[in-house]
């Protein structure tokens, strides 16, 4: 394997907590599934770069740290395929996180505007319903990752046991991650709270850094949590939330994954597909 910084020292892999060793069966199995040799152009979601992982183990680790922590196992699969399957290949991020880790890669990097159609994009969720409806934007990315969700031929999700819920909001408590224009924000604020009925939303803060949650596009992100009754129709919420002026994106993926993969404690995957149909697979 070339020494491209992932041969010897992959992410933690001599002490994976069940968790993450549920992330990376999960991000194994959707890449041995769905990133076949004839794939040149693939969507990376958004994933933390290794080089970060690798200075600090613990940040793997951590349960709180929703920001992208399975998608680098992705990348960790897509290079083990090797040089030659992946030097006619494009990678395209969703975010400067996930561009750092096709770099740190040495992975070719392209964007969306270059390659609009992609053969398959592979990300992480917050949360996913019975429906394959995510919740997205714990990293608020969810713009991008949206774009690139759409412009692939095939979506695929990969998440630990933790984010498999019938319920959207069942383990995810934060809410539906709303970007907005700062113009904007105080009254899509209110609206969401008097008008679609969230009135615990709030903006998102930053944590190092004073004031609130900066996107890669220089938006700032609203969480919104909803009750059960409104999550059992999330394209209902997401069409209303959308329409409200200012609203840039909607942190909810309705109708878009093919499948999802979920890696349980027990070493097994669940995979649910888009046609309603469930399947345990052993790596
Ligand atoms: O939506 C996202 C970022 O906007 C991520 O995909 C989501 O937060 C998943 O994180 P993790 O892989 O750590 O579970």
């Amino acid at each position: 394997m070339p020494d491209n910084g992932l041969s010897s020292q992959t992410v933690a892999q001599a002490a994976l907590s069940p968790i993450e060793a549920s992330k990376r069966l999960a991000a194994y199995t959707a890449v041995d599934h769905h990133v076949k040799p004839e794939h040149t152009i693939i969507g990376i979601g958004s994933g933390m770069s290794l080089q970060s992982a690798r200075k600090n183990p613990g940040i793997l680790s951590r349960s709180d740290y929703a920001l992208g922590s399975t998608v680098p196992y992705v990348v960790e699969r897509i290079v083990q395929q090797g040089v030659e399957a992946n030097k006619k290949r494009v990678f395209i991020p969703t975010g400067f996180q996930s561009k750092q880790l096709i770099v740190e890669a040495s992975l070719n990097l392209g964007d969306v505007d270059e390659y609009p159609s992609i053969d398959v994009t592979i990300d992480g969720a917050d949360e996913v319903d019975s429906n394959l409806n995510c919740i997205k934007g714990g990293g608020a990315c969810h713009l991008r990752e949206k774009v690139l969700a759409e412009a692939a031929k095939t979506f695929i999700v990969v998440a630990d046991y933790r984010k498999n819920a019938e319920l959207l909001g069942t383990n995810w408590a934060p809410g539906v991650p709303v970007e907005v224009v700062p113009f904007a924000y105080a009254k899509v604020l209110r609206q969401l709270r008097d008008v679609l009925g969230s009135p615990n939303a709030t903006l998102r803060m930053a944590i190092k850094k004073a004031g609130p949650v900066v996107t890669d596009n220089g938006n700032f992100v609203i969480d919104a949590p909803f009750d059960q009754e409104k999550m059992q129709d999330p394209s209902k919420i997401l069409t209303q939330i959308k329409l409200l002026t200012g609203v840039v994106e909607v942190g909810l993926f309705c109708g878009l994954a093919k499948a999802a993969y979920f890696g349980n404690q027990d070493g097994t995957v669940t995979v649910r597909r888009e046609d309603g149909t469930t399947s345990q697979v052993t790596a």
